[in-house]
This record gives structure tokens, C-alpha cells and sequence, in this order.
């Protein structure tokens, strides 16, 4: 049975009249008359109202298992992606270096120390298969060399949820900042935290809780009766989101997972009133998404400098100087300081990048990032090499640049889970151009084009849609150039003009970047066209915390009434009631009276009557447990059944 109540006249009829009156949770009817109220052990008393209306927001879980063989491409292809057969396995490449556990990237260096079954490859020049690279990349793909073998059984992408409850439960003990068990060697966690931490993460931010206020009177020489001096707490810390432009990736949140605000402390005598708590700052890169944990997006942070309030610290409680007034001079009542609200959300960065560049694994992407920009991305003849995204800054001139993200390689059923999934392509959402690196020494370099545009498709309509440049690579050998005229013929029918380069001796690359620029010029002034309203509106990145302020100052009069009759219970359910409760430091003696004239005035006895609530029939509101008691039936002076609160005189 439900009912909900809006009160407006407080001039209420009582008969019977009725008292909500608390007691200790399992008194098991044994009832005193004046028991103190107690708090609930099974109830928490939940943050306002969840954010988001339930949405199964999961991504698909893919896996990177060998596919059921009818699957498989032809053989071409088939070649590149049965990861079990590469051949430049050898035991030699199984040892780990002790000395390096990392991928280095150029200026990137990334810890691997947790990159489990990814081993790192020693030999790897030794066996003549890094050629044509420069020193520092040859280092870096020595580096990279990983356990193919092993790779078929990795999970890819996740399924964050199971991933990230194991882990950070162990975690939440420790508190913010806790330090990730290294020793996890036993864990079966799929993807290297590396990869699954590059771009998702999932954390747990609270607010911090208000400062309570309390209750003193000033007593001093000559001033023997003074006034009510109690201060009120201070307000807790808030919850910051902020761009970082120095960031580009999640990886920090591999290790911080907490984040608590500081809470306000409390007041003191002589009106001090509490500090406030100090607020937390949680950097993010530029282009980070932020998700309430399994449902909807909450902030989107594009630019470096914006700063979002996501949680509202806890208002701090009020103390007894609050409470004075001509009806009660000495008012011996005071306040818990509100709690802040905690949540779990996802952050998922999608990469701000002009170009994609994407295409099978081993076409020649990051060799053609190398060349085109400073970035110094890993470069190696086997598939994979990169494992995760790499950004570079092209520059024309001065004021035309434009950043360009390469991208780990595709596979025909990516979208399956093959090689790396799709795990990767979420970051080709934001760019405004993809250019499809080709590998011409293929044996069906079309066929593999045709792959790769299905597999964009598959991931999202709206990839295919976008403007992209075909690059025939590896026209240096003898191979590619003969299958060059059939390529750019079968293109040609088809309405898309390919070029055709060899990213090692960088002919042709310029073309390629240039026409690249003008299509990311002309999507960009379309754009500002379109959008220029858009643009100029300012964006509010404080609306989380502003619907969280509404759901706090919802009126003790918005309640819904549940009745179960097998236990004889009414939960008396209601955002404004609920943070009353919560609030309400029931040490003072003011504060049951007070208590109880809100339960009379917001219309919770009334409603509570009209429904058929008995003597002694349990009351729920909030986290307290009350027991009903008709005034009039109670033992004590009849005069009292005026008033409900009164009865506790
Ligand atoms: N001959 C020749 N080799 C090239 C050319 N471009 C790239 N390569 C070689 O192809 C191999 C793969 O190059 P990468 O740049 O690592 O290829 P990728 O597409 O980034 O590969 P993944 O990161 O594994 O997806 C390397 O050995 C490069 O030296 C080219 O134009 N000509
Ligand atoms: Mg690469």
C-alpha cells in the first residue's frame, strides 16, 4: 500500500491523537514508554536519490579467443591474424628483462609491471626481424615483444564490472590513495592493467560530510545565565572534476581509486562556527567521459582548464545559537552535520584527435605517425605492436596543427573480440577524418580495406560516415607496387580515390597528411557554422551538483507511505524526511520534540491514521525505528494528546 502526502494546512483534527515515538530496534514489544530512538543497523541512510535513471549502459564484453575457424578470412589474412603461429617466438623471447618492465615510447614510459603474459621480448633485433627502424624504436620494440601464444587467451575490454569489484574491494579498506597489490600474481584479470587503465577507470568519489554543530551556553564571571553559544559545523569539502591538458590517459587511476573530500569540522562554544573541508581536485585528461557507474553520462570534459563541481559538500549541522527564539530562550538542540554524497562513476576518455589512423595490423600506421609528427610510437614487423594509442601533433605552421592519433591495429571480426576487439576505436569517435593505412604488400590489399571499413561500421554507423583517406602503404616493395594499379582500379570504381606512399622512405606522406589537413579545415569550418550557437552558449559542467542540491531540499512534506502487513512495518519514505533524520543528533532533548512536531506538521501522522496505523505497530522513517502510539491510550495526562510532540514532556 502506498500513499503520498502534500501538506498545506497544518490545522489539523485529532482524535486519537498519535504519537510516533521511538525505540530501540529490537525491544521486541517490549515497550517502554519513553525509549530513545535508535538507529537502524540494516539501514544506511542512502545518498540523495541516484542520479540516473537505470540504464543498462555495459558495453559489450569481448573476448580475444581463437574465432571457430569457418570465421576466418581468407588466407591472407588468416596468415596475420593467427596470433599462434607467429614465428619469431622462440624460448629465448619467453624470459622477462628483469631490468625493464615497461613500454618506452619515446617520452612515454609506462610501468608494466603488472603486464601479466605480456613478456617482454629480449632478443628480438637479434633474430633480423626489427629492420629499417632507427635506434631508439628498435629499443622500444625489443621491448614490446610479447607471448602470441598466450595472447589468444587474454580477455579483452572487459568486463569492468567483475575486473574493477575484485580489485578495489580489497582497496576500499585501505582508503583513498591506497597503493594496487602488486602481488596478484595469481589473478586471472585478462587485459594488462596497462591496457584496461589507458582509458577507462572506475572510481569512488564522496563528499565530504558537514561538521556537526552544538549545543553551549556562555558561562561567565558576572555573566552566570548567559545565552546559547553554540557555533554551527563547518560545510564538508566538495568533489572537483578538472582537465588536465598535461594528461593522456587514465592510468593514474590505477592506483587512486578513492577520493574523499574533507569534512567540516565541527562548532565549539562561543559561536565558532566549524571550517569548512577541504575540497578534492580529481585531474582528468581533455576528452574524459563521465559516467555515473552503470548509467548515465554525468560530464563530458573536453578542454583543459574546465572544472566541473560534481558532489556538493554536506552542509554543516546547526548549533544551539541557531535555535534560540522568543518561544525558547535556551533551546538544548543542535545538529548533525549533513552527509556528503559518495558515488561510483566511470571515466572513459575518448582521445580529442583531428585524424584517426587506422588499418590491419602491421600496415605501416605508426611508421607513417612517426614520420608525419615527433611522436616516437613503437614500430615492429609483427602484429600489434602498438597496444595502445598514440598521439602526435602535426604542424604546418604556426596556427595549423592538427594532432593525430594512431591507432592499435584492426582485424577482420574485431567486433568479436578478435586481436584487440574494438577496444580501441571509441577514440576514433571524436576525429573528424580517419585515414586507412593499407598495406600494399598484402595479398589482397582491397579485401583487407573492405575488413577494416566493415569493422568501423560495426562499431558505429557513424565512423563509416565520416570523411577518410585511403593511403596505399609499403610502395617501396616490389609487391605492393605491382598490386598498386589493381588497387587504386577497384577504388577508383568505387568512387574513392586512394594515394599511395611508402611511410619508410616518406615518399608520398605529404599528400597524404595534407589532404588529410584541408578535409579536418573544411569539417571544422562547417562545424563552427553550424554550431556557432552551440559553441557560444556556456556549457554548465556544475549541474550534477545542482540536481544534487535539489534532491537534498526536497520539502519533509514529499513522502510515500508502504505498509507490510506481515510485520506490521510503515516505511514512511522521503528525501527530505530521510536527511532530517539523518540530521537529527538525537543527544539533545530538544531534539525528539522537534522531531516530532515535523512528523506532525509535514502530515506524517495524519497520512499514517488515514491509512489505519495501530497502537504499537512499527514506524520507519528514515533510519529510525518509531512505535505507534494512540495519545489516547497511553498512559499519562489526557491534557497532552493535543499535541503529538507534547507527549514526550
Ligand atoms: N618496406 C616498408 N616497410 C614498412 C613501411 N611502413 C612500415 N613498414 C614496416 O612495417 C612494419 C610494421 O610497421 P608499424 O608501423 O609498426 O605497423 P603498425 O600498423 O603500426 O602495426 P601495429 O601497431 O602492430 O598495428 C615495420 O617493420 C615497419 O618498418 C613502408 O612504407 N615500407
Ligand atoms: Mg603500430
Amino acid at each position: 500500500m502506498a500513499f503520498s502526502s502534500v501538506i498545506s494546512t497544518p490545522t489539523l483534527q485529532f482524535k486519537p491523537l498519535a504519537s510516533s515515538r521511538p525505540r530501540p530496534p529490537n525491544s521486541n514489544r517490549n515497550r517502554t514508554q519513553h525509549s530513545k530512538p535508535r538507529k537502524l543497523k540494516s539501514r544506511n541512510y542512502p545518498p540523495p536519490t541516484s542520479l540516473s535513471t537505470s540504464v543498462d549502459g555495459g558495453e559489450a564484453t569481448t573476448f580475444t579467443r581463437l574465432p571457430p575457424k569457418d570465421d576466418f578470412c581468407p588466407s591472407n589474412l588468416a596468415e596475420v591474424i593467427k596470433l599462434s603461429d607467429a614465428t619469431h617466438m622462440s624460448s629465448k623471447t619467453k624470459k622477462f628483462d628483469e631490468n625493464f618492465h615497461g613500454i618506452d615510447s619515446g617520452n612515454e614510459r609506462l610501468d608494466l609491471g603488472l603486464l601479466q603474459g605480456f613478456e617482454v621480448n629480449n632478443d628480438f633485433d637479434s633474430e633480423g626481424e626489427n629492420e629499417g627502424n632507427n635506434n631508439e624504436n628498435s629499443s622500444s620494440s625489443r621491448r614490446m615483444g610479447f607471448d602470441y601464444e598466450r595472447f589468444e587467451l587474454y580477455e579483452v575490454g572487459s568486463d569492468d564490472e567483475d575486473d574493477f569489484d575484485g580489485e578495489e574491494a580489497a582497496m576500499v579498506f585501505g582508503g583513498e590513495g591506497v597503493e594496487e597489490e602488486e602481488d596478484i600474481k595469481g589473478k586471472e584479470k585478462g587485459v594488462p592493467a596497462v591496457m584496461r587503465c589507458f582509458d577507462r577507470a572506475k572510481i569512488f568519489v564522496k563528499a565530504g560530510d558537514g561538521g556537526n554543530g552544538v549545543m553551549a551556553f556562555r558561562r561567565e564571571k558576572f555573566v552566570p545565565f548567559g545565552g546559547p553559544s553554540g557555533g554551527d559545523g563547518g560545510r564538508g569539502g566538495n568533489v572537483y572534476l578538472e582537465v588536465d591538458g598535461a594528461m593522456n590517459s587514465l592510468l593514474s587511476f590505477r592506483k587512486s581509486v578513492h577520493f574523499r573530500a574533507g569534512r567540516g569540522s565541527h562548532g565549539q562554544g562561543q559561536q565558532k562556527h566549524g571550517r569548512k573541508g577541504e575540497d578534492v581536485v580529481i585531474k582528468v585528461p581533455p576528452g574524459t567521459v563521465v559516467r555515473e557507474s552503470g548509467g548515465d553520462v554525468l560530464l563530458e570534459l573536453l578542454h583543459p582548464g574546465q572544472r566541473g563541481l560534481l558532489l556538493p559538500g554536506g552542509r554543516g549541522g546547526r548549533g544551539n545559537t541557531a535555535f534560540k527564539s522568543n518561544y525558547n530562550r535556551v533551546p538544548k538542540i543542535a545538529e548533525n552535520g549533513e552527509e556528503g554524497p559518495e558515488l561510483w562513476i566511470e571515466l572513459e576518455l575518448k582521445l580529442v584527435a583531428d585524424v584517426g589512423i587506422v588499418g590491419a595490423p602491421n600496415a605501416g600506421k605508426s611508421t607513417f605517425l612517426s614520420v608525419i609528427s615527433a611522436a616516437q610510437p613503437a614500430i615492429a614487423s609483427y602484429p600489434f605492436t602498438t597496444l595502445l594509442p598514440n598521439l602526435g601533433v602535426v604542424s604546418f605552421d604556426y596556427d595549423a596543427t592538427m594532432v593525430v592519433a594512431d591507432l592499435p591495429g584492426l582485424l577482420e571480426g574485431a567486433h568479436r573480440g578478435f586481436g584487440l576487439g574494438h577496444e580501441f576505436l571509441r577514440h576514433t569517435e571524436r576525429c573528424s577524418v580517419l585515414v586507412h593505412i593499407v598495406d600494399g604488400s598484402s595479398e589482397q590489399p582491397e579485401y583487407e580495406f573492405d575488413a577494416i571499413r566493415l569493422e568501423l561500421e560495426m562499431f558505429n554507423p557513424d565512423l563509416a560516415e565520416k570523411p577518410f583517406i585511403v593511403a596505399y602503404n609499403k610502395m617501396d616493395l616490389p609487391e605492393a607496387s605491382e598490386n598498386w594499379p589493381g588497387f587504386k582500379k577497384v577504388l577508383q570504381a568505387r568512387g574513392i580515390q586512394p594515394f599511395c606512399m611508402s611511410a619508410v622512405t616518406r615518399d608520398g606522406t605529404r599528400d597524404v597528411i595534407s589532404c588529410a589537413y584541408e578535409l579536418v579545415r573544411e569539417n571544422k569550418e562547417e562545424n563552427m557554422e553550424q554550431g556557432m550557437k552551440i559553441m557560444a552558449a556556456p556549457v554548465n559542467l556544475n549541474h550534477v551538483a545542482d540536481r544534487m542540491h535539489k534532491q537534498r531540499a526536497a520539502p519533509v512534506s514529499e513522502f510515500e507511505i508502504t505498509h507490510d502487513s506481515s510485520t506490521n512495518t510503515w516505511h514512511v519514505d522521503g528525501a527530505g524526511l530521510q536527511r532530517f533524520v539523518q540530521m537529527t543528533n538525537w543527544r539533545y532533548v530538544d531534539s525528539d520534540k522537534r522531531f516530532q512536531r515535523v512528523l506532525e506538521a509535514s502530515g506524517v501522522n495524519k497520512s499514517l491514521l488515514k491509512l489505519g496505523v495501530k497502537e504499537g505497530d512499527t514506524v520507519i522513517v528514515g533510519e529510525m525505528e518509531l512505535e505507534w502510539h494512540d495519545a489516547a491510550e497511553t498512559p499519562g495526562p489526557r491534557s497532552r494528546r493535543k499535541s503529538a510532540a507534547e507527549s514526550f514532556e
